[in-house]
């Protein structure tokens, strides 16, 4: 016998970041766990990561990939907890031996949106416009599209950007559209930036569950709550990701969805740190994970290790 009986209760532990947002996605899974399964006690653990603790420097200085994950994933390899939940783009494609990727629930908006207290959307700002993000493709997509923009460097909870904005006299910041509805702050939003032009990085909007291979018992209680749909999009785009070698420090977007006539489209983008060379392909399918292979084909016969300093 495998299976625990309804009648029995089990506890399932959860590993989390502390931050608002961090809590209120595991909390998201707690809440679609505990529907999906009568009698599963779910108890949250959460903990710090380096990430978290280091502010003054961008990511690319902290360097190396897993800075939002190490913590977690040493919990899970010794059991401390049973799955641990992440914001899916913090989540690297490359993951420690024994850990692997669960699946996502569905996934909220993939947008980057554009707040600012000055000016009503992106072809308002001026060509001096100075916007504060801690993100490098956010970065090259914005200079590939408006060359003269300046940039800051912006990192630290949702909150706190949003103080930076009016504090240090920025133009506009930007950020993921999915971090500002779950924290009920979709009035700050300015206006969200299209996919189709500014790509979202990948696994944008998703949370990423983590758990430890060989448990196929928290893998059961996943199952009623992963959104097909969304693990077969964000798969895709973490082929692209891990084929083109992307993590935080390279310019790099993939966004896959549905479209209206039932099909698939994937929307992938490369470009150099300043925003000079950029290249973006665009593939509409019924495979996701075939058209990822393609795209990835498409973008390095173009020269896109190159532009990602690669070779
Ligand atoms: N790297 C930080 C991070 N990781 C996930 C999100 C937002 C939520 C999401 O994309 O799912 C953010 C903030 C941001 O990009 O503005």
């Amino acid at each position: 016998m495998t299976a625990p009986s309804k009648a029995q209760s089990k506890t399932i532990k959860i590993g989390s970041r502390k931050s608002r947002l961090a809590l209120w996605q595991t909390r998201h899974v707690a809440a679609l766990m505990e529907e999906a399964h009568d009698d599963l006690d779910v108890e949250i653990v959460t903990m710090d990561t380096l990430g978290d603790k280091i502010l003054d420097k961008s990511l690319p200085e902290i360097g190396g990939k897993g800075i939002f994950t190490a913590e977690l994933e040493q919990a899970l390899m010794s059991d401390a907890i049973d799955l641990a939940v992440h914001s899916l783009k913090d989540l690297p494609t490359d993951l420690p031996e024994g850990l692997k990727y669960a699946g996502s629930p569905e996934r909220a908006t993939a947008t980057d949106s554009l707040i600012s207290t000055k000016w009503s959307c992106i072809d308002e700002l001026p060509e001096d416009a100075i916007i504060a993000t801690g993100s490098i493709r956010r970065r090259a997509e914005l200079l590939a599209r408006h060359p003269t923009f300046e940039f800051r460097d912006l990192r630290g909870n949702i909150g706190t950007r949003l103080e930076k904005l009016d504090k240090h006299g920025f133009d506009a910041i930007v950020m993921a559209t999915a971090a500002l509805e779950r924290l009920e702050m979709h009035d700050t939003i300015t206006c969200e930036l299209p996919a189709d032009q500014y790509v979202p990085a990948v696994g944008q909007g998703a949370i990423g569950i983590e758990i430890r291979e060989g448990r196929e018992d928290v893998e059961a209680l996943l199952a009623p709550i992963l959104h097909e749909e969304t693990v077969a999009a964000v798969t895709a785009e973490r082929v692209v990701m891990n084929r083109l070698e992307g993590g935080c420090s390279v310019p790099l977007g993939a966004h896959c969805r549905r479209t209206d006539d039932g099909g698939w489209r994937l929307d992938a983008w490369v470009g150099s740190k300043d925003g000079q060379r950029v290249l973006h392909e665009t593939l509409t399918g019924d495979d996701p994970r075939a058209m990822a292979d393609e795209a990835v084909a498409t973008l390095v016969d173009k020269g896109a290790r190159s532009i990602l300093g690669h070779e």
